[in-house]
């Protein structure tokens, strides 16, 4: 800690938007190692994992929230406590509003919600602004002047950013540090998350599983993992990460859909699965996957627990 520079800055982010808005592929381009789900499906996001952005300057600590919907089971229910939790508890809310989308009820609803947690500041941020003409991120920006004002939001900043290109994701940074208190870091140099390599292993499953799979299935996946363990009895310039995870669904028929035929899709979700937990852990990794059927899961209290919710 002797090292900290005077004038250091520490703390807390969310990004908060409607479902597919890029906040994870933005918290991905902000750490600069995948540590968070992304996904063309909806409100895969689970759990709050935070990314870190360790600077000369500060450390900006992200954290990935689901996104806030109507509860229609306990689970939805949990969710949206989690999030306005999160809201409350931390140094700046970055509201991401995609450009390559018109602002819409959905959106309207988050800020209007985002706005009662009055004395967080707000940043808005108007991802995706590579799939968009300039003309159109100008419309973009003066609506969302004009959002900010309807619901009694002065947006600190408002930034057009792409996280697949990178354009101003580091002005994002810059912004969002602007924001955090004085203060020493509140992690160790070099971690990028505080989540359990567990629960980060056990979403890269989950991530893997749902590629290409059919709508409704996300809301019905969970994934656990049972042992995660260095196998013995290996040289150690060749270690060996032994998994063994399950992938739980709600209902039989939605079996096949997970396994495919004679276990191909299965071998598949194994293979994506195992590159990305190498990718992150940086070890070779053998991956057993087992699918297990848990009914009802959404609904049932004592399931929800088990699960880890
Ligand atoms: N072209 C483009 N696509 C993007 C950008 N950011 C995200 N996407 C895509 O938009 C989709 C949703 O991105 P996510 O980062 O998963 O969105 P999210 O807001 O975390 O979504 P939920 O977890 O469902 O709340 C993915 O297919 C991303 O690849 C961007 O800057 N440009």
């Amino acid at each position: 800690m002797s090292s900290t520079p005077e004038n250091f800055k520490a703390g807390f982010a969310c990004f908060v938007g409607r479902p597919n808005a890029g906040k994870s592929t933005l918290t991905n381009a902000l750490v600069g190692k995948k540590i968070v789900i992304t996904s063309s499906k909806p409100q895969t996001t689970r759990h709050a994992v935070r990314g870190i952005v360790h600077r000369p300057d500060a450390q900006l600590i992200l954290v990935d929230t689901p996104g806030l919907h109507k509860p229609r089971t306990l689970l939805g229910e949990r969710l949206n406590d989690l999030v306005k939790t999160t809201w409350a508890e931390v140094d700046v809310i970055a509201i991401c509003l995609p450009a390559s989308d018109k602002i819409g009820p959905g959106d309207r609803f988050l800020v209007t919600e985002a706005a009662k947690v009055a004395k967080t500041p707000k940043v808005a941020l108007a991802t995706k602004a590579d799939l968009v003409e300039p003309d159109r991120m100008v419309e973009h920006l003066a609506d969302i002047a004009k959002l900010g004002e309807s619901v009694g939001i002065e947006w600190a900043s408002v930034v057009p950013v792409s996280a697949t290109s990178g354009y101003q994701v580091d002005v994002v940074a810059d912004e969002l540090v602007k924001l955090l208190p004085a203060g020493f870091p509140l992690y160790p140099d070099g971690d990028i998350t505080d989540e359990p390599e567990e629960t980060l292993v056990a979403e890269l499953i989950r991530e893997a599983a749902l590629e290409g799979v059919r709508d409704e299935l996300p809301h019905s996946i969970a994934v656990t993992i049972d042992e995660m363990n260095l196998r013995e009895d290996r040289p150690e310039n060749k270690p060996l990460l032994d998994i063994y995870a399950n992938i739980f669904l709600e209902r039989e028929s939605q079996k096949g859909i997970v396994i495919g035929h004679k276990g191909a899709r299965l071998r598949e979700v194994g293979a994506a699965a195992r590159k990305q937990i190498e990718a992150l852990l940086g070890t070779p990794v053998y991956l057993d996957l087992h699918v297990k059927i848990a009914k009802n899961w959404q609904t049932d209290a004592k399931n929800l627990r088990k699960l880890g919710f």
